[in-house]
Order: structure tokens, then C-alpha cells, then sequence
């Protein structure tokens, strides 16, 4: 379409210029033509005037005033001329009178030629002269009338000969008719003044230009004294072009019209020509072009099903180097290049992915991503071992799909901290797998660089198996490991609940100390291996000896306790001690043989308002009397220590 359009501007404009070219040459042509007939005019009546001033200085000066004579020698002449050079040819007396007439006129008796131009001046200048047009007073005719002077020897004027050509018929100015410029222009004369005196059109001779209607722009620059050519409409509004010539001889304007549509008829002709032509090579210009532009574009388009080939198809990227050497090959290539780039980024990226998963598939914990709908985004193999929901199901499922309503319930404000910004660790109990099981969470907020959080990563694992061992840690830091019964420290803890206890509901309890006699000697005789054996079925004894709820322990060495709770009295105490004497008293049977023990027993009862360390010390006190009462027996704790059976 471009082309299309830029071929017909550079036609219609390259027409354009060749028509104002085209006019100015016709215009010009019009001109010279006209100037040519100017100069032939100017020629024939020069010529006239000459042949005027000729017959008036052949006169011999004896007939200058002898009319009668000198009518012969006129009409001689004139017959030489030829008969229609001139309409008449009269001579006036240095009055003005016409005495002389070629032509038989009727004359009337006040006829005198003073006042007129070719009468006056020629006496006043002693020259010849053309008059202006005139219509003749005595035929009517439109005349011009050549005269020049009768001068006798001392060159006074004796009379005017006077030579009148007929405008109107005589084909004076008709001659330079055949000049007319094409077939409907013409050439016209008028005056300095604008009276016409040649025109096709007779009934506007002898007219002013004015008298007809309407304007004429060139006409008035020609009356203004404008010579040369003018394009401008005419009166009757059709265009055309004007040329002027003013008559060197008579100062009349020689004018030439020519319509415009005539003038350029060829022009016509050959603009609708070339039109057409230019119509027809833009159309084959366009056409060319657009074949031209689509084969340009054909190896473009090919790049362009090629990359659409690899993004829809998955073809292989090669396809882009097809060896081009030109810019749309280097486009393939650099294409091909960033493509390949792109494969290289996204492969490392799902290897380092893959990795990655390998990792958190196969670690023992619960790796998720939660959106904040609470839906999980994305969840490790771990929840299929753990939930049986394979990491695909899991995506947009909630935590209520996941973990029933009660265990979301208690994730949920756990959740909603993190969410607020806070990295938030919390323990659940939940059962898997039918076991219940306790899971730490761990949520980390996945901030988004406004601040805001765009979702939550979580991080479960199960710390069942590190609570069980905590437990048992703690069990074996409370027992004692030779004889399997309570340590000091388990029995400082059983000793604060059972005083707790006490309080509570008001019944004592008593507090046995004991002691192996002579147990260095067991040790010292056998070995401290029997002595180990000793102390283990010692505190076994002592375990079976006691009921279920009271705590035997070992503090050390060969030195127990029992907690005896809710003793109603001492008696009962005394009783227990007694029993617990006995019992060790039954040989001990030991690797190396049985071998004989015995213990001391020393009791104290609680009093209200005493410490642990009090009612120990007290029971130890009685411990000491017992031992000091000679061994293998008990003692009850007295005020007064010491005392006790
Ligand atoms: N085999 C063995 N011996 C221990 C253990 N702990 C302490 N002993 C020994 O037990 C003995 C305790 O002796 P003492 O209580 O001081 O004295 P005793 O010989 O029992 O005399 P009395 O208490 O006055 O009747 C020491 O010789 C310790 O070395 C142990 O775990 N195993």
C-alpha cells in the first residue's frame, strides 16, 4: 500500500510540475505569437504612415493647392496602390476644409475637419500622424484615419492629406486573424482607452471593454499597462489564457485569449494517461513490493514456526541454526543460544530440584509448605510413610483433611503466630499408624519482601522415640543401679509427695533408716562381689519385707531407707522395723556361699511443721542408737536421742 501510495504522490506530483512547466511554455508561446503579430501590425501601419508621408511630399509644390489638379495624381497613385489599401483619401485646406475627395461623398456645408486629431495635430506639428478609431462623419464607417502635411517651400502648412482606412471591412486587422491561437481563441484589438477595434465578436466594436458585464483581471493590468501573459477566468467565467502586446506605432493593446481547457486538451490527455499508467506501474509497484517484502519476511516466518514449533511441539532447538548468514540467521542463532542457555539453567535447576526432593523425601520428617488458606502447597513422601496421603494428594488439601478436626484445632493457633511473622515451635499428640505419637512442629514464616507472609514452611518430626528415652534417662538417673530399687534422688522425691500427701489427709508416716552391720568385714571376708550379691538381695528383702506403696531406697553403701506411709502408730512402726530385722537375719545366699548379715533399724516418726531433712536426721539419729545398742535391731527416734529398744 505504501509503495502503492508512493508512486501515485511522486506521479501526480511529477504531473503537477510538468503542467505549471506545460502552461508557462504555452503562456510564453502565446506571447511570442502575439508579439510576432504586434510587430506585423506595427509594420503595416508604419508602413501606411510611410506611404502617407510619400504621397504628400510627391506633390509638386505648383498642385499642393490646386485641388482640381491634383485629384488625378491621387487618384493615379492610389490605383498604383491597389484599390484597397485605403477606404478614402481626401485633402483638407489649411482651414480645415476638404477639398479633395476621392470617394463621391456627399458633403454637408459645415463639414470641417478642425477639432479632429488628424487635422489639428498634423498643422499644429507639421508631422504625420494615425488618428485614434473614429467613426467617419461622413460614410459612418469605423475608420482610422493616416495624415500628414502640405507644406509649401517654407515648410508652412498649406493643407492636410488625409488617408482613412476602414476597420471594420477592409481586413486591415483581419489579416493577423489567422494568428488566433487554437480553435476557439482569438486575438482582439482595443485602444489605450479599452475601446475595442478588432474583436470576433462585432457587436462589441467600436464598444468600450467595460460595456460588457464582469471583469477581467488580465484586461485591466493590460489597460494598466501590463505586457506579457496572465492565466485568469474571463468574463464569462471560463479560464483562459491572456497575452498582451501593446502597438508600438499606435500605443493600441494587441490582446490574444486562449481557453485554458483548450490549451491543455493535450495536457488533459495525457495527465488522464498518465494517470492510468501510473495507476498500473504503482499497482505492479505494490505488488512487486509485497511479493518482495513476503520473501524477505518468508525466512522470518520460518523462525517464527520454528520457536512456536519448540514451545507447542517440544522440538529439538537445533532447528533454529539453519545456517543463514544473514541477520535473521544471526537471530536464530542468538534465539538457539538463550534457548540453550534457558535448557542448561533448567536442567541444573530440576537436578538441583531433584536433589533436593531425594533429600527431603528421604528425610524422617514432615517437610510442607502452607498457604495462607492453611493448605498445604507442598508436602515431602514423608506424609505418605507417616498419613498415607501421597505428596500429589496432599497439595490443596487442608489440616483438617489431614489431621481430623480436633488435632487441626490445636495446630491452628500455633499456625496463626506464624503467619504473624514468628518462627513458632510447639508438640503435638496425635496417633499414627494407630500409635499415638508425639510430633514437634516447627513453623517458619516464608516472608514476602513487603513484610507481609506469603505462606508458612513446617517442619514435623516425630519425637516419640526421644521422649521414651528422656523417660528412661530420667527413670535411670532416679534408681539405683546395683540394687534396682530408688536412689537418693528418687527418694527425695517420693519423701517431699508422701509428707504432700500426708498433709493432706493427716496420717503419719514413719521414716526407717537401716544399716548392714559389719559390712565391711562381709566385703573384707568375700570380695566385693559377694558384698555387691549381699546388697542386692538385701534391698530385694527389704522391697518384700514393706507393703507395695511404701519406698525402699538405697542412699549409699550399705545405707537404706524405707518410707513407711500412713503408720496409725508407733507400734506399727516398731512393728515393721522388727519384721525387717528378722528378715535380714535368714542367711544371704551369694556365690561364695551363704553368708550371715544382719541390719540396724532406725525409726522416726513425722511430726507436722518438719522438714525432709529434719525427719531423715531424726531417723538416722535412731539408726546411731540402734547401732549403739549393739546391732541387729531398731531404734525409735526419742526427743532425747538415743533412746529406743
Ligand atoms: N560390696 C560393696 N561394698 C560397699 C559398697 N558401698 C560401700 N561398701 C562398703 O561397705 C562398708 C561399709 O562400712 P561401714 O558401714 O562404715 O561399717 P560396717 O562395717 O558396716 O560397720 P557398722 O556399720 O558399724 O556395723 C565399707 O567397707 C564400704 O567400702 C558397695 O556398693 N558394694
Amino acid at each position: 500500500m505504501l509503495v502503492f501510495v508512493a508512486t501515485l504522490l511522486v506521479t501526480l506530483s511529477t504531473l503537477g510540475v510538468a503542467e505549471r512547466g506545460m502552461k508557462g511554455v504555452i503562456g510564453d508561446q502565446e506571447y511570442t505569437l502575439l508579439s510576432g503579430a504586434a510587430s506585423f501590425l506595427d509594420d503595416r501601419i508604419a508602413a501606411r504612415v510611410t506611404q502617407v508621408e510619400a504621397l504628400a511630399s510627391s506633390i509638386p509644390p505648383q498642385l499642393r493647392t490646386d485641388w482640381s489638379a491634383l485629384r488625378p495624381l491621387l487618384a493615379e497613385q492610389v490605383r498604383l496602390w491597389g484599390a484597397d489599401q485605403f477606404l478614402n483619401i481626401v485633402v483638407f485646406d489649411n482651414d480645415g476644409d476638404m477639398r479633395l475627395s476621392l470617394r463621391a461623398l456627399r458633403v454637408p456645408p459645415d463639414f470641417s475637419a478642425r477639432g479632429t486629431d488628424y487635422f489639428d495635430r498634423v498643422v499644429e506639428t507639421r508631422r504625420s500622424m494615425i488618428s485614434a478609431p473614429r467613426r467617419s462623419r461622413l460614410t459612418g464607417e469605423h475608420i482610422v484615419v493616416f495624415s500628414a502635411p502640405l507644406l509649401d517651400a517654407s515648410g508652412r502648412v498649406l493643407g492636410v492629406l488625409a488617408a482613412s482606412v476602414d476597420l471594420q471591412h477592409s481586413g486591415f486587422l483581419r489579416q493577423i486573424g489567422t494568428l488566433k491561437p487554437g480553435r476557439t481563441g482569438y486575438l482582439f484589438v482595443m485602444t489605450q482607452q479599452g475601446v475595442i477595434i478588432d474583436h470576433p465578436d462585432e457587436s462589441r466594436l467600436f464598444q468600450h471593454i467595460g460595456m460588457t458585464p464582469g471583469g477581467n483581471r488580465g484586461t485591466e493590468m493590460a489597460l494598466g499597462g501590463f505586457e506579457g501573459w496572465v492565466e485568469t477566468p474571463s468574463k464569462d467565467g471560463t479560464d483562459a489564457i491572456y497575452a498582451y502586446k501593446r502597438l508600438r506605432t499606435t500605443g493600441w493593446i494587441l490582446a490574444a485569449r486562449y481557453p485554458t481547457d483548450e490549451a491543455f486538451a493535450p495536457m488533459h490527455a495525457m495527465r488522464q494517461n498518465a494517470f492510468f499508467s501510473a495507476v498500473g506501474l504503482a499497482l505492479a509497484a505494490g505488488l512487486l513490493a509485497w511479493v518482495l517484502v513476503f520473501q524477505l519476511l518468508s525466512p522470518l516466518q520460518a523462525l517464527r514456526d520454528n520457536v512456536a514449533a519448540i514451545r507447542d511441539d517440544g522440538a529439538d532447538i537445533e532447528v533454529l541454526r539453519d545456517g543463514r548468514r544473514d541477520e535473521i540467521g544471526e537471530l536464530g542463532r542468538a534465539f538457539h543460544a538463550l534457548m540453550a542457555e534457558r535448557e542448561r539453567a533448567e536442567s541444573a535447576r530440576a537436578a538441583s530440584e531433584k536433589r533436593l526432593r531425594l533429600i527431603t523425601d528421604n528425610l524422617p520428617v514432615l517437610i510442607s509448605y502452607i498457604d495462607r488458606d492453611y493448605r498445604f502447597h507442598f508436602g515431602n513422601a514423608t506424609f505418605e510413610k507417616w498419613f498415607g496421603v501421597a505428596p500429589p494428594q496432599l497439595i490443596g488439601m487442608d489440616l483438617a483433611g489431614l489431621l481430623g478436626e480436633e488435632a487441626a484445632g490445636d495446630v491452628a493457633p500455633h499456625l496463626e503466630q506464624s503467619f504473624a511473622g514468628k518462627s513458632v515451635t510447639h508438640e503435638i499428640g496425635i496417633p499414627l499408624r494407630g500409635e499415638p505419637r508425639i510430633l514437634q512442629a516447627t513453623y517458619i514464616p516464608d516472608l514476602r519482601p513487603d513484610g507481609g507472609v506469603a505462606g508458612v514452611y513446617a517442619l514435623v518430626h516425630d519425637t516419640t522415640h526421644v521422649k521414651e528415652v528422656e523417660e528412661q534417662l530420667l527413670q535411670l538417673a532416679r534408681v539405683d543401679t546395683l540394687t534396682g530399687i530408688a536412689n537418693r534422688r528418687m527418694f527425695g522425691e517420693a519423701l517431699q509427695h508422701a509428707l504432700d500427701r500426708m498433709r493432706r489427709s493427716g496420717k503419719p508416716l514413719a521414716l526407717a533408716y537401716l544399716d548392714i552391720d559389719y559390712f565391711k568385714k562381709i566385703n573384707d571376708t568375700w570380695g566385693h562381689g559377694v558384698g555387691d550379691e549381699v546388697l542386692k538381695e538385701f534391698a530385694r528383702r527389704l522391697t518384700l519385707g514393706v507393703r507395695a506403696t511404701d519406698t525402699p531406697a538405697r542412699l549409699s553403701g550399705d545405707e537404706f531407707v524405707v518410707i513407711l506411709e500412713e503408720i496409725g502408730s508407733r507400734e506399727e512402726a516398731e512393728r515393721i522395723a522388727a519384721k525387717i530385722v528378722a528378715a535380714m537375719r535368714v542367711p544371704f545366699h551369694t556365690s561364695a556361699g551363704p553368708v550371715q548379715a544382719s541390719t540396724s533399724v532406725g525409726i522416726a516418726l513425722s511430726q507436722p511443721g518438719q522438714t525432709q531433712e529434719q525427719l531423715l536426721a531424726a531417723a538416722d539419729s535412731a539408726l546411731y542408737a540402734a547401732k549403739g545398742k549393739g546391732r541387729d535391731g531398731y531404734a525409735f527416734f526419742e526427743e532425747r536421742a538415743g533412746q529406743g529398744r
